[in-house]
């Protein structure tokens, strides 16, 4: 678990530059690099873009399907005015695991591809000279890691990923790479909850330091004017007549935090907070005591060239696409985003469902795709994965906690809840995270076809439920699609006839379609087809009013593993994966925007 996950500032006390850019890449399959002094560098290296995926450039399907160990290397310089700060290297991800060396020292490791972890290399940098990073990095997939799946290693020896899920192992720094420069005693964390009302909103605060307790806090509306101050540790800001944080209507507010030595500022962090809250009651999800009715959808990292890298154009334009066509709101399915995806939202006013990378944690999945039939929580694998996904849950909540976006925290994908040894397993992970959220946001897991409201075991643990549903695609399909319908309704009837007083979401539900397919009447696969089951969902998501959300899969097309039932990846996109509308699109724009903003 990382001490502190506040994304990078420059200030008066800190320094934040990216290394991104091309470094130098090698893979490295018979795993010598260290042996091979490639912690000071290596010859021969090929240029690779930072923040990337390496997969897609490659022109040989060795390169892109590569499995193994694989090294980055970077040489940055460090500035003498930075002597006498902490310097540090933060990794925006990297995927899914890393050794850090700097000047060839190992600095630390890390576990979990989508999230940051930072490296304090104060006394391994030469100032005033150039130095070298180089990570050795891994993106094989095991059933004790997240996300889980096998690898395996084929008659010619070379290693191949076997994913119990769907999206392509996209692999490499996907993220930026900063090199940071912070005063010796800095602020590292802080956290705020709310209450609201229409005439006042109380910022309830806390911040944390490596050393020391006095701290001056501010807070200031949008135009910069201080509406609110105070100080100590912890303390309340309160504001007189509010612009509360709204869905799809956002105010962002500025908090300040000063860290005193003596009375003297020391060092200093800002960010955008926004005043609202979030509640559970009965049926209804509230955001600022009003209900909210969710629509949007799962979405993916993933483009063109860059695969699972963050890009700030195409999130530019899959927010565009959001609002244009009346969404309020996605989850970051499958594996928590760049902080900047969630700073797009707070300043858009669109609800996130975080999602840690917990997926595949079915055998199901696993036999889907080519595995095996047994329960995933009795594996003899349970004990060590549950370590890194309690840890991945610690650091999403972590850094993701301060941002008025983040609506709730999705613990898993689709898991196992079927048979007994999945109730021990839920039980401590919704024990051990209970108080990691200041804010005690909703805490959820996506329930799939095979853990219906009649099997699974697991229906206490959900604050509200999040159904991935697939009638009319993965079964009952085609012309047999009413009978899907009738099943679904029959389902759901269950859910309304039980004493189950929480609300249900639809986290996935959808059809491959084939841009430009088209058939009267029609075929799946055809535009027709992925519009008339769409309609299908919103006949029964109108019939039932604890349903209080409709989240298709799948926003844009995305990449996944070749297979028989796969054309080119996942194409249940509403967009195509150059974000260009499908007929759906116009079909949700119209269900969606004839419904109030914040309805
Ligand atoms: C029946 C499970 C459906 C499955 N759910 C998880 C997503 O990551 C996949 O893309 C989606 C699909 O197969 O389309």
């Amino acid at each position: 678990m990382e001490k502190g996950l506040l994304y990078p500032v420059t200030n008066q006390f800190r320094q934040d530059q990216k290394l991104d850019g091309l470094w130098d890449f090698k893979f490295d399959p018979q795993a010598q690099g260290e042996a091979k002094g490639w912690t000071t560098g290596f010859d021969d290296p090929i240029k690779m873009p930072v923040p990337a995926s390496f997969n897609d450039f490659f022109t040989d399907k060795d390169s892109r399907e590569y499995t193994g160990d694989f090294w980055y290397a970077k040489k940055f310089f460090v500035p003498t005015y930075m002597d006498g700060q902490t310097i540090q290297l933060r990794f925006g991800a990297a995927t899914h695991r890393a050794t850090v060396y700097v000047n060839g020292q190992e600095i630390r490791s890390h576990e979990g591809g989508f999230l940051p972890f930072t490296a304090d290399i104060t006394d391994a940098v030469k100032l005033g000279q150039e130095n070298i990073v180089t990570l050795k990095m891994n993106n094989e997939l095991h059933r004790d890691a997240l996300p889980a799946g096998d690898t395996a290693t084929l008659k010619n020896g070379k290693k191949m990923a076997k994913p119990f899920f769907d999206f392509y192992n996209y692999s490499g720094l996907n993220r930026s790479v900063h090199l940071l420069a912070v005063p010796k005693n800095h602020i590292y964390d802080y956290s705020t909850t709310y209450d609201v009302s229409e005439d006042q909103a109380t910022v309830h605060y806390s911040v944390q330091a490596t050393d020391g307790s006095n701290f001056k806090v501010s807070l200031s509306d949008g135009d910069g004017k201080v509406v609110a101050t105070a100080e100590g540790q912890t303390g309340d800001l309160v504001v007189k007549n509010p612009t509360l944080w709204q869905v799809r209507d956002a105010y962002l507010y500025t908090i300040k935090f000063e860290l005193l030595d003596a009375g003297k500022a020391v060092d200093e962090y800002s960010d955008e907070i926004g005043l609202r809250t979030i509640e559970i009651k009965g049926h209804e999800i509230l955001v600022n005591h009003k209900s909210v009715y969710l629509r949007g959808f799962g979405r993916h990292e993933d483009s063109i060239y860059a695969g699972r890298a963050f890009d700030l154009n195409v999130e530019r334009r899959d927010m565009n696409l959001m609002k244009w066509i009346g969404a309020n709101s996605f989850r970051s399915s499958h594996y928590p985003y760049d902080e900047q995806v969630y700073k797009f939202a707070d300043r858009e006013g669109i609800l996130i469902t975080d999602e840690v990378p917990a997926v595949g944690f079915k055998m199901a999945a696993a036999s889907f795709l080519g595995g095996l039939n047994q329960s995933f929580f009795d594996g003899d694998w349970i004990d060590e994965l549950y370590k890194k996904h309690i840890d991945q849950v610690k650091d999403m909540i972590k850094r993701d906690k301060n941002h008025p976006s983040v609506l709730a925290w999705s613990l898993c994908n689709e898991p196992d809840t079927s048979t007994d040894s999945a109730v021990p397993y839920f039980t401590k992970l919704f024990n051990d995270s209970k108080d990691l959220d200041p804010e005690q946001r909703p805490r959820t897991f996506t329930l799939n076809e095979d853990d219906t409201f009649e099997k699974s075991k697991c229906l206490k643990f959900p604050d509200f439920y999040l159904l991935n549903r697939y009638p009319g695609w993965y079964h009952k399909w085609g012309y047999e699609i009413s009978d899907g319908e009738a099943g679904l309704r029959a389902e759901l009837d269950e859910w309304k006839n039980s004493d189950i007083d929480k609300p249900i979401v639809f986290s996935e539900y959808g059809a491959d379609t084939e841009p430009g397919l088209h058939k009267l009447p029609s075929i799946m696969w055809s535009e027709e087809y992925q519009i008339e089951l769409l309609d299908m969902f919103d006949r029964v998501f109108d019939s039932y009013d604890f349903i209080r959300g409709e989240q298709p899969w799948n926003l844009a097309d995305f990449q996944t593993v070749e297979g028989n039932m796969r054309v080119n990846g996942n194409k249940k996109g509403i967009f195509t994966r150059d974000r260009q509308p499908k007929a759906a699109a116009f079909y949700l724009k119209k269900r969606w925007t004839s419904l109030p903003l914040d309805y």
